[in-house]
């Protein structure tokens, strides 16, 4: 292992408070979104979520690093990222209380701070990472910086201004073959997280993961069902897959196919559905936040990454009904469809990391698809679809360049 220059780092809260300490990694000076993620493990899987995109993430965990990063080349048996949830780190800069300058697990093939090095992310340990969140949560997000020795301090950005999803999205469309394929869906990659690929496959269904602004309702009628994916960024910036969508929803041809959306997924569902969108003060990030399912009374321990939330009374309520709601803050946690095979969640089913109790998502959504499949048997005709897309051909991964 490279030794480690231990160079002075200074984190600062635009109009708020500043923080010295030690930088452990890139020696760049960076700026973005502060958030904070109140989750205890998982910092491998937290800081290569594309929804984290342009974010600096603090996270209150005081011990960090403590058991290295795991292979990013490791893959399974779909050629699935295995430990990562995208190929790279997306948050702008991390800061912890204690960073662990040992680090110990069997799955470990590198040290946090050379991860961030070679990924170009600042990192500072050193701070009271109390304060910071007590900051945040008293004045909400804020826009921070954090400026390497005596490096020139870059000017506050605000990452949420940019339309974020179109950065993270695969270039062209890929697929991913299931070992036991019963079913094909298409994915609308907003900044897909690798195990949300995976519950589709290991499932038995080929994903076909398209760009975010692909033309879905012009070969929906192809598959046998769609899924929205997480994101980062402000959902309303996100115009083409909002209009693709209220296209989808329109059209008769696919009023039986299942969809599923998920975080940033299910904000769109509900943009393209006549509902509002709005910032929280801080949002919810971490892997313990109780979802009550409205259905069922059920309460569900959630992994949850997002800083909007649907605004649930904007909820055209001839058609859709809030699905869940958050136990802590009362936000919208997803709606469900009156009529149709339709769900979206805006908290992580999959998880990676957090707890995996509601995966059980997933099993719905291939029972609607196989009551689809039953339906489209009867009616064979109606699967037609505009455009079709030649699916063997596709690449087998994320396409990272355009
Ligand atoms: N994880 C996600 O998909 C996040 C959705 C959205 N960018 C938000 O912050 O609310």
């Amino acid at each position: 292992m490279a030794e480690l220059k231990k160079s002075k780092a200074l984190f600062e809260i635009q109009n708020g408070p500043t923080f010295l300490g030690t930088s452990f990694g890139a020696e760049k000076s960076i700026a973005g979104e502060v958030v904070f993620t109140t989750s205890l493990v998982g910092y491998p899987e937290s800081m290569t979520d594309p929804s984290y995109t342009g974010q600096i993430l603090v996270f209150t965990q005081p011990l960090i690093g403590n058991y290295g990063v795991p292979s990013g080349n490791a893959r399974d048996e779909f050629n699935l990222l295995k430990y990562f949830e995208s190929p790279h780190v997306h948050v702008t800069g991390i800061i912890v209380s204690e960073y662990s300058y040992q680090y110990s697990h069997w799955t470990a093939v590198e040290s946090l701070a050379n991860w961030c090095q070679r990924e170009g992310v600042a990192a500072i340990t050193g701070v009271d990472t109390r304060e910071i969140v007590q900051y945040l949560r008293e004045e909400g997000s804020s826009l921070g910086r954090i400026t390497i020795d005596d490096q020139n301090p870059i000017p506050y950005s605000d990452p949420m201004k940019t339309n974020l999803v179109a950065k993270v999205t695969t270039k062209e469309p890929y697929y991913i073959k299931s070992l036991n394929h019963t079913c094909t869906v298409a994915l609308i990659d907003c900044g897909v997280k690798e195990n949300i690929i995976r519950c589709l496959v290991s499932r038995g269904a080929n994903v076909v993961v398209l760009p975010y602004d692909y033309k879905i309702q012009d070969v929906a009628t192809q598959f046998d069902g769609v899924f929205i994916s997480n994101g980062p960024g402000d959902p309303r910036f996100c115009t083409t897959t909002i209009e693709n969508l209220k296209q989808l929803l329109a059209d008769q041809k696919s009023i039986n196919l299942p969809i599923f959306g998920i975080c940033l997924g299910h904000q769109l569902l509900a943009l393209a559905s006549g509902a509002t969108t709005e910032k929280l003060k801080y949002g919810n990030r971490a892997h313990n936040i109780p979802a009550m399912d409205l259905t069922t009374g059920k309460c569900y321990i959630t992994s949850q990454n997002h800083g909007y939330a649907v605004n649930v009374d904007t909820l055209p309520n001839d058609k859709w009904l809030p699905y869940f709601i958050n136990l802590n803050d009362h936000s919208n946690e997803g709606m469900i469809h009156k009529f149709r095979p339709i769900f979206s969640t805006q908290f992580h089913p999959e998880a990676k990391g957090g707890p995996q109790d509601t995966e059980v998502l997933f099993n719905k959504y291939f029972e609607n698809i196989k009551t689809y499949q039953k339906q489209q048997s009867a009616y064979l005709k109606l699967k037609s679809s505009e455009s079709t897309i030649e699916i063997e051909s596709l690449p087998k991964e994320r396409v990272t360049v355009a």
